[in-house]
């Protein structure tokens, strides 16, 4: 087994009588790993410590085995950091902010504009990279403050709401580049995000918090494994389709037909090759054509529900 990418072991921070995090433990696989959990979980302060920038009342933690609290210069070159919030200085050029932040993390000026131009042809901010900030659009935004975690060569990025004030196309440019980001530069990320949905498609991992505590860690395939039920896409009438099939299953299933498919929810003890076969026999009656039948997935949306004080969008 590879080695955590990041280890809390019962990590506590207490703000007055507030206990942000409460012995929090978790350990982080590398690759793309999303963290959930209502306002207040305690999210932002998990990743403050991640970062040094808040010390933990009582615990430890570590990122690649570097201690978070002895090991603060280790863990600023290993570790790239995109806030949520806007943080650009509007007069300055992506080229510009982005070589001056390399400049901040030790790169000599010649490597700095070098790893400024890389890191702004990835993010697709190339042509632009001479404007003004201040011109850009929230999603060009967005990239540069991808660019600036990434400058100094990283091994970890931590991306808080990366998606946050993006339209829908926005957000699948952004979620893209992310997983491209932790594909192709070989990094791992660690992301939050109030939409399930978003996480499902990009994550390999997903850790929850709940008031300052674990509530699970585990791998999207765990989370999203296959569920009993069967979704059958069928090419004609659908809901001629939908009453063959009810008559053939009556006993054994319910079908529920939704907007383009059938979900085929089978009942206690029924045999899924006798319903598999009534699929077949009710779309040659309907004169319908089989254009898919497999096994569905649970959601994040539906196994998280009350996990996000917001309205999750499944785009
Ligand atoms: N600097 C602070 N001073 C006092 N209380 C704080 C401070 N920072 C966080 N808290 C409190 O700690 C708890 C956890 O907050 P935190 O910001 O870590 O949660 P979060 O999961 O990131 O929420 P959000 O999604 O709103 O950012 C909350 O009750 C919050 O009010």
């Amino acid at each position: 087994m590879s080695s955590p990418l990041i280890d809390a072991r019962a990590l506590s921070r207490r703000y007055g009588a507030v206990l942000a995090l409460d012995r929090f433990t978790v350990s982080i696989a590398p690759g793309i790993t999303g963290l959930v959990g209502a306002n207040g979980a305690g999210k932002s302060t998990f990743i403050r410590i991640l970062l040094g920038l808040v010390t933990p009342s009582a615990g430890e933690v570590s990122v690649l085995g570097h201690d978070v609290r002895s090991a603060r210069a280790n863990i600023r070159a290993l570790v790239g950091y995109m806030p949520e919030h806007d943080c650009l200085p509007p007069d300055m050029s992506a080229a510009e902010f982005t070589t001056f932040m390399g400049r901040l993390s030790g790169l000599p000026a010649h490597a700095a504009r070098e790893r400024s131009a890389e890191v702004l042809r990835h993010v697709g901010l190339f042509e632009e990279r001479y404007r003004p900030i201040g011109s850009y659009s929230t999603g060009m935004a967005q990239r540069v403050k991808l660019a600036q975690a990434l400058v100094h060569d990283p091994r970890v990025l931590i991306l808080d709401e990366p998606t946050n004030g993006l339209d829908p196309a926005g957000r699948e440019e952004m979620l893209a580049l992310i997983r491209r980001t932790g594909r192709e530069f070989g990094i791992s990320v660690l992301l939050s995000s109030h939409l399930l949905g978003e996480l499902e498609r990009i994550c390999d991992g997903i850790v929850q918090m709940d008031g300052g505590r674990l509530v699970r860690a585990e791998s999207i395939d765990e989370l999203t494994g296959e569920t009993g039920d069967l979704l059958v896409d069928v090419d004609g009438d659908l809901a001629r389709f939908a009453a063959a099939l009810r008559t053939r299953v009556h006993t054994a299933a319910d079908v529920v037909v939704q907007r383009h498919q059938v979900q085929v929810r089978p009942l206690a003890g029924a045999s899924f090759d006798h319903i598999a076969d009534a699929v077949r026999d009710a779309a040659v009656e309907s004169d319908v054509g089989l254009l898919r039948m497999e096994r569905a997935r649970a959601r994040l949306d539906d196994l998280f529900r009350d996990a996000t004080d917001q309205p999750s969008v499944a785009s």
